[in-house]
This record gives structure tokens, C-alpha cells and sequence, in this order.
């Protein structure tokens, strides 16, 4: 078997709505897909966008690609153009790759409708532009657009464009589902349909599956069952509309559950990473919910989950997530159990495998305080002081004591609005008052705080309240609504969450405000928490 990783990020990815690559994008995603170990790397369409031709130009000289061979993506000549003169083809020539892939029309009713010619043009076009390519020194590669819906239409005209491709010297002709309303079985049927009718053996053909039934990665893996060995995907599923077969999901079950090697050693393993970085790159937020390489793909909410998880992680998980670069997390809500608790504290380095009661203990607080508003799934560091003192001997040590904070919200005559805040507390045996200005009371509060602890924990100036998210949660059978804040602060590199509730929102934000700075300092402090 020789599978071909076809990567069209930088082609069809471009295409999702909210996506802009600069030529500079566009080489580091090429560096991160070639170091994932994909084959081909669609770089774009020269000629039709000058980004796309600047970047063949400078992947000439910024590009020392190990695993792939760079594409250059475009169309068949133009209907009644001579192929030499045809400057879109031009383009693909000049951009310098060895491989150019171009996208055919393959269902007559597009041949009448879109391109207004005959079937008998088209085919010419397919045959002149990879006559053309394959006389220039180029590996063609053949996009036949809309196959499916074509075959399903007019299987004979459909098959003769692929037949044309072929004996004009392509290497690859690639059944599209381009409008993407293709099921599994469908896939599997033309598949079958096609090769019989054509003689054309399924290792010789392509697939490219857009995701409008959200089958894209079910459709590309059917394609490959049938005996398809190069196919066409995109990092994360980008692509035009719903997007495209996500690369991730589709190497992953090809290596995983049908064991084909279709990566070099030790590429899967970078999937959670790469992944995550080409987001970051295309400037769209992580889906924490993708398979495989999501930071909740592998996470465990349901107390019983966790109690068989404690037995042995692949009770309830379908993959190590490590083949993937990833990692089981355990969160704690008020669906945990006794295991999810003991399972997460060792998460968090506490071992309470010999602490029964407090595993009790801390399983009932967080079920009673999750009823009241509170949520520990994304603030581990108000979770773990929780723990820390509810453990035996409890060896939390609260940094300083609160006499007592007060608030004021001064809007002046010239529409200033400026908060001060005055904070008495107890710090190693010394009674200190802080009084600080900020420009909402929680920054005021903040302020004050650090003022007054400064003399005794200077690290606190490396502290950075870096987010704070505020959810009004609604009261329900004649209680009040409540507020809940959640608190990240970042120091070095370092970051951690905590969570406060309250009816009144300040209250709330000084709770999640004095968990995280004790968290924090138990962290910088030569002493362990
Ligand atoms: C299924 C896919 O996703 S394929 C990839 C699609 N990607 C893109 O379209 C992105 C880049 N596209 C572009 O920048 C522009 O559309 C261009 C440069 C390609 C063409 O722009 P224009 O010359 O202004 O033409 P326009 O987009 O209006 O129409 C496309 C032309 O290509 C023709 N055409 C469409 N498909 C093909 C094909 N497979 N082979 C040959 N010609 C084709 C159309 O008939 C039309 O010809 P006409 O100008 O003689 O009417
Ligand atoms: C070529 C392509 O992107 C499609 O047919 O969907």
C-alpha cells in the first residue's frame, strides 16, 4: 500500500469564512504540516491570488520540506483556449512544484450549465491541461469536481472524465463529493460502480469529502475501506462551509482502528499539538470538542466513568491519548463520584487513595456548593485548597486573615467613575490596612490587597489577573440569581483558575480573588502548599 496524505489546509482551508493566511502564515503552516508527515501540501492557487504566487515564490528559497512535496492547485484550460496560451496554466507551471493539481468539471450538468461548453470540450480540456502539465515535467494530479452527484446523474460521462485524465498521463484522479451530501454508503457504492465500469483499479483514485452531512471523515475513511489510497483532507476540518475531512480525525482512525501506516514513525503523536498551533495560526479558537486532538477529547465528567477509569484508563477510553499527543483529564462537577475526586486530587499531585473520609467529605461539599452555583470544572485551584483543607492535619496555610474590606463607587461630577477600596487583614501576627484606588471595585479590591501583603509576599507584584468571566445565574423556585466568577491569574508561564459565588458580585470576585492569590503564593513559595 502506498497512502498518500494529500493536505489542502493552505488550498480548501483558506476557503472557511474567517480564515485570511498572510504568505508568512502560509509558510509556517506548511513547516507544521510537513513535520506532522503529510505527503502532499496543497499550497494554494498561483496566478489567481497574488498571496498565492508570492508564496511559490518564496517557498522556493523558505521551504526545506522533509516529508511532503508541495501542490500547486488550479483549473483545466479555459473552454476554447488554447492550453499554452491559457495564463491560469501558465501560473501553476511557473510556481515550481513538482506536483499541480487541477480541478476538472466531471458532472455534465455543471460541463452545460456553469462552464457553458459541450461534454466533448470538456474532456479536451482535461486531456489538453494534463498533456500540457505532464510535458512540462509535473505529476498531475486531477480534481474531478461534483463526481459523485455527476456519477449519480450520468454515470457514463462521469467515468469518461476520469478515463480522459488518465490516458492523457494523471497520475491521480480525485472523486470530489464537492457540495459534500454524500452518506457513507453512497461513497461505497459509486466507489464500486465506478471502478467496475471503467476498469480503473480503486488504488489509482483520490477522495475529497467536504463536511455539509458531517460525514467528511466517515465518507474519506469508507473511500478508503474500498480500496482508495491517496485522499484529501484539511487541518482541524477547515474548509468552504461546514468545511472539509478534519486530517487529524482521518489519520487517526486509518492508523488507529484499521492499522495502515499512513504517517512515518513518531508523526501521530504530534497530532494534539500541531493541531492546536494551525488554530492558532488561522486565528480561530481551538475546538475543544474535536476528536482525538481536543482538550476535552479524552476528559471524563461522569462519577462512574471515573470509577472504572481508576480500575483501568481504557475502560473508558477508546484510544491512549497519548498516540495522539493528548491527555485524560478527570473534571470535577456535581457528577462526580468518590473515584472522580480521588482521581483528580491525583491529577493535582494529592494522593487520598488512604483518606476515605475526606474523599467523602470533599464529594459532598462539592455537590452541595455545585447546587448553589458553584463550579470546580474550570478552576482547579479553588478545587485543590478545598481539598488541601479537608485533608487530616490540614496543611493549608492561609497566607493572611480578613478583618474586613469595604468598597466605594465615586462617579464624579466630569463622569469619572473611579472605585477605592480599604482591606484590613492579619498577616503573620502584623494588622495591616491597604487602601488603593482601581477602575472597577474588583481592581480596587485587588490593589488594596497586594499593598497590604506586599511587605511579607513581594512575588505577588509577578502576579497577573489575566481573565475574569462573570455568569449571572438565574434563581429558581423564589431564590435569588447568584454570580459566579471565575478568576485566571497567570505568573511566569504559570497559570491557574479560581472561582468565587455569590448574590453580590463583589463578595463573589473577593472570594475567587483571595483563592487565587493564596493558591499562587503557595505555589511561588519554597514551601509546598
Ligand atoms: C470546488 C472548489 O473549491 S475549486 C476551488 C475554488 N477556489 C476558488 O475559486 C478560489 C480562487 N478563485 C479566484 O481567484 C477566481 O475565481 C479565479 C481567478 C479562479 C477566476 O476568476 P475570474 O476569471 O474573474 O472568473 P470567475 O470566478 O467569475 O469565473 C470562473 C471562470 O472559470 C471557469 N471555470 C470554472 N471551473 C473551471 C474548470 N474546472 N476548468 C476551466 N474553467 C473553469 C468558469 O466557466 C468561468 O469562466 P468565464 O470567466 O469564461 O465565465
Ligand atoms: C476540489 C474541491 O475542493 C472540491 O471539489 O470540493
Amino acid at each position: 500500500m502506498n497512502y498518500q496524505v494529500f493536505d489542502t489546509t493552505l488550498r480548501d482551508g483558506g476557503q472557511r469564512e474567517g480564515i485570511s493566511y498572510t504568505v508568512a502564515d502560509k509558510l509556517a503552516v506548511a513547516r507544521l504540516l510537513d513535520e506532522f508527515g503529510v505527503g502532499f501540501i496543497e499550497g494554494g492557487w498561483p496566478g489567481a491570488m497574488p498571496k498565492d504566487t508570492e508564496f511559490f515564490e518564496r517557498a522556493k528559497t523558505e521551504l526545506d520540506l522533509k516529508n511532503a512535496v508541495l501542490v500547486a492547485f488550479g483549473a483545466t484550460r479555459k473552454a476554447g483556449v488554447d492550453v499554452a496560451s491559457d495564463a491560469q496554466v501558465k501560473a501553476l507551471i511557473d510556481a515550481g512544484t513538482p506536483v499541480v493539481c487541477v480541478v476538472a468539471k466531471s458532472d455534465i450538468r455543471h460541463v452545460e450549465r456553469a462552464l457553458r461548453t459541450t461534454g466533448d470540450e470538456n474532456l479536451n480540456m482535461v486531456r489538453d491541461t494534463v498533456r500540457h502539465l505532464v510535458a512540462s515535467g509535473k505529476r498531475a494530479f486531477v480534481d474531478c469536481e461534483h463526481f459523485f452527484d455527476g456519477f449519480r446523474h450520468d454515470p457514463s460521462y462521469t467515468a469518461s472524465v476520469v478515463k480522459a485524465a488518465f490516458e492523457a498521463g494523471a497520475e491521480r484522479v480525485v472523486m470530489c463529493d464537492t457540495n459534500g451530501g454524500m452518506l457513507p454508503s453512497m461513497i461505497t457504492e459509486a466507489i464500486a460502480s465506478v471502478t467496475q465500469k471503467t476498469g480503473i483499479s480503486a488504488d489509482k483514485l483520490g477522495i475529497h469529502c467536504q463536511n455539509d452531512t458531517a460525514c467528511a471523515v466517515a465518507n474519506t475513511i469508507a473511500a478508503v475501506e474500498a480500496g482508495v489510497e491517496h485522499f484529501q483532507c484539511t487541518a482541524n476540518g477547515y474548509g468552504e462551509r461546514p468545511g472539509n475531512a478534519d486530517l487529524f480525525a482521518v489519520v487517526s482512525n486509518l492508523q488507529l482502528k484499521l492499522g495502515l501506516k499512513v504517517l512515518p514513525d513518531g508523526c501521530l503523536e504530534k497530532a494534539t499539538r500541531i493541531s492546536s498551533a494551525l488554530a492558532e495560526i488561522a486565528n480561530i479558537a481551538p475546538d475543544t470538542h474535536q476528536a482525538y486532538v481536543g482538550a476535552a477529547a479524552f476528559a471524563h465528567k461522569a462519577g462512574l466513568h471515573a470509577s472504572a477509569i481508576k480500575v483501568d484508563p481504557l475502560l473508558y477510553n477508546h484510544v491512549d491519548p497519548s498516540v495522539v499527543g493528548n491527555d485524560m483529564r478527570i473534571l470535577v462537577t456535581e457528577m462526580a463520584g468518590r473515584a472522580s475526586i480521588e482521581l483528580k486530587s491525583r491529577e493535582l499531585g494529592l494522593d487520598l487513595a488512604g483518606h476515605p473520609d475526606t474523599l467523602t467529605t470533599v464529594t459532598r461539599k462539592v455537590k452541595d456548593l455545585e447546587a448553589t452555583g458553584w463550579s470546580f470544572e474550570a478552576a482547579d485551584a479553588s478545587f485543590e485548597l478545598l481539598v488541601r483543607s479537608e485533608l487530616p492535619g490540614a496543611d493549608l496555610i492561609r497566607p493572611f486573615n480578613l478583618e474586613s474590606y469595604r468598597v466605594l463607587v465615586e462617579h464624579r461630577e466630569d463622569g469619572t467613575v473611579i472605585s477605592e477600596a480599604t482591606v484590613k487583614v492579619r498577616v503573620r501576627g502584623e494588622r495591616v490596612i491597604a487602601t488603593a484606588e482601581g477602575n472597577g471595585p474588583v481592581n480596587a479590591l485587588d490593589e488594596a490587597l497586594r499593598s497590604a501583603l506586599q511587605n511579607h509576599y513581594p512575588q505577588l507584584k509577578t502576579f497577573e489577573l489575566t481573565d475574569f468571566k462573570v455568569r449571572i445565574l438565574e434563581g429558581s423556585h423564589g431564590t435569588n440569581a447568584v454570580t459566579r466568577v471565575l478568576l485566571e491569574t497567570g505568573e511566569r508561564g504559570r497559570d491557574w483558575t479560581t472561582v468565587g459565588v455569590h448574590e453580590n458580585i463583589v463578595e463573589a470576585s473577593w472570594t475567587a480573588l483571595v483563592d487565587s492569590l493564596t493558591y499562587g503564593l503557595a505555589l511561588t513559595s519554597t514551601k509546598a502548599l
